[in-house]
Parts: structure tokens; sequence; C-alpha cells
């Protein structure tokens, strides 16, 4: 058992990909109980994946009900994570709530407003972020505050907005809509449809500076506001290579519901600033 002294079970759906498999592997070396269950897309139903000593085995998204009906019966105290495709986060966290299974969605996308108000109406535990990573959501946290302690603060300035990612990142990155929206709280005029995506491997490495291991896996963001008569100019950037800040923080969010669950709190629906705030990342 790891450092935080606590052990519950651990449903990893999307296990079949990259950060489902990162977290898997972080929940088994942080002493949790990995569920040897798991969803993915139906083309790799009937696969096996070992995570530590754990056969886990995957289904297709039709068996989801049966299967989270039984997942709870045998496992009552399992917090559910969710690194599955942005097409399937509503239809995942609606299951969810019927069921009544703590979840904590990773996975970004989808309607995001529809996500919310599923969670609120269900009143079920979950923790909802597209950001996991303890920097980097001490980072939007930060910019919260600006936004809300100095309003209107970036009037006038032009915002540009680049992100990298692997090239098979199917949407825009949330990350980058999260700050955006305190950037415009700070009176920074910006729709999301002009961030610029980056998904080309050859652009990655020579002009935003990928290193070539990382093109599979990476999250590069910068941040450029310009005055409007171009005398004064801010940078912020986020570059993070790999996946272990995020499965890592996806470990925390799920001991930080769990422990929510356990000391029936009033509030339910969280975010990865939450997490933070209360000193849940370890
Ligand atoms: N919140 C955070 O900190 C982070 C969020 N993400 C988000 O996590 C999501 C997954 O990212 P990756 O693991 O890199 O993608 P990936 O493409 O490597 O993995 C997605 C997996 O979901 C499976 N899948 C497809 N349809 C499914 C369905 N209907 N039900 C269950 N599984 C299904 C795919 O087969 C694949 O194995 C993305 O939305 C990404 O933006 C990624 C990194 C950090
Ligand atoms: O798909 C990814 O890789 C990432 N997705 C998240 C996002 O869309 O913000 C977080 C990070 O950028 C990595």
């Amino acid at each position: 058992m790891g450092s935080h002294s606590v052990s519950f079970p651990v449903m990893v759906n999307g296990c079949t990909g990259k950060m489902g498999r990162a977290v898997a592997e972080a929940a088994v070396s942080a002493g949790l109980e990995l569920v040897p269950l798991s969803f993915s897309n139906p083309e790799r139903s009937g696969e096996k994946l070992q995570i530590g000593s754990v056969e886990i085995s995957i289904h297709g998204p039709s068996e989801r009900e049966s299967i989270f009906q039984s997942v709870l019966e045998k496992f009552p105290d399992v917090i559910v994570v969710d690194y599955t495709v942005p097409a399937a986060v509503n239809e995942n966290a609606e299951l969810y709530c019927k069921v009544g299974l703590p979840f904590v969605m990773g996975t970004t996308g989808g309607d995001r407003q529809r996500l919310l108000q599923t969670v609120q109406d269900a009143n079920i535990y979950a923790v909802i972020a597209p950001q996991m990573g303890k920097q980097v959501v001490a980072f939007q946290a930060a910019m919260e505050i600006m936004a809300e302690q100095f309003p209107g603060a970036f009037a006038g300035y032009t915002l540009q907005v680049m992100e990298s990612h692997q090239a098979s990142k199917r949407d825009t990155s949330g990350t980058a809509k999260a700050i955006i929206s305190s950037f415009q709280k700070l009176g920074v005029s910006f729709e999301m449809g002009q961030i610029q995506l980056v998904r080309d491997p050859k652009m990655q490495m020579e002009m935003v500076g990928v290193p070539e291991e990382y093109l599979s896996g990476h999250a590069f963001h910068m941040y450029h506001l310009t005055s409007p008569d171009g005398t004064v100019s801010f940078e912020f950037q986020h570059n993070v290579c790999g996946r272990s800040i995020y499965a890592e923080g996806s470990v925390d969010a799920a001991i930080f519901l769990s422990k929510k669950v356990q000391s029936k709190a009033e509030k339910k629906l969280y975010n990865m600033i939450d997490v933070l705030c209360e000193g849940n990342m370890r």
C-alpha cells in the first residue's frame, strides 16, 4: 500500500489506450486494487491486458450497463476512472450516474455542459477535469485567481494560442480551453476556434521542439499575448512529455474522491483545482 494508506478498488475504462494503461499502472504502484475489467471500442472486445499481476478483460461498449452493475455489487467501494474518447464521454457518464458509480472523468471533449448537468442531476460523486497534472493544475488555478482578482486587466490584448499533441488526439486541448476562459475574463477577445492545433509530427519536431521519442505522447501549450500597440508581450508555456503527471494526478483524484464518498461529503462534484486546494495531490 502507498504512503497515503488507503486502498479501494479502481476500475479504469479505456485501459487499451495510453492514459488508461498509465493510470492502471500508477494505481497498482499506489497500492490500489485494480478491477480486472475495462471497456474499449468493440474491436478490442475479448482482449486480455496484463497490468502488474492483474489480468484485465476488455469488453465492448454494448456490455457496459450490466457489467457496471455487477462491478458495483462485487466492489461496492469502487471508483471508476475514465480515459476513453471524446465521443464516449457523455454516454459513459450517463451510465456511471445511472448505475451509481463515483467516477473520475479524465477524458476530454464531448458536451461538457451536458456532462456537468448529468452529474448534478444524478447527485453522484465525480471529479471532472481536462488536466490532471499537478503543476499544470496549479498554473490553471493561478490564471483563474488572476482573472477573478483583475478582470479586464488584459483588455485589448491580442491572444495567440498554439497546442501540439500526438497525431492521434481527436479533439482540441481541453486544458487550452480552460486557460483561455481565464484570458477571456481578463478582457481578451478570443474564440476557441482560433486555437492553432499542431498534429503533424514533422512540424512538432522542427517548429515546436517536441523530442522525437515523445511524438506519440506529448502536450505542448503556448499562449502569447500582445498589447494593442505591440510594445508589450507576455508568453506562457507548459510543455509535458509522456503521461506520468496525468496518471499520478488521476490516482490522486481517485483517492480524493474515495475519501469524499466514505465521509459522505455534502459537495459531490469536483474539479482538479478542488483536489489541489484541499492538499490532495502527492
Ligand atoms: N485529464 C487529463 O489530464 C488528460 C486527459 N487526456 C484525455 O484522455 C483521453 C484519452 O487519451 P489517450 O489515452 O491519449 O487516448 P488513446 O487513443 O491512447 O486511448 C483511448 C482508448 O479508448 C478506447 N475507446 C474507444 N472508444 C471507446 C469506448 N466507446 N469506450 C471505451 N473505450 C473506448 C480506444 O480503443 C483507446 O484504447 C483523451 O480525451 C485525452 O484528451 C489525456 C491526457 C491527460
Ligand atoms: O490528449 C492528450 O494527450 C491530453 N489531453 C488533455 C487536454 O486535452 O487538455 C490534457 C493534456 O493536454 C494531454
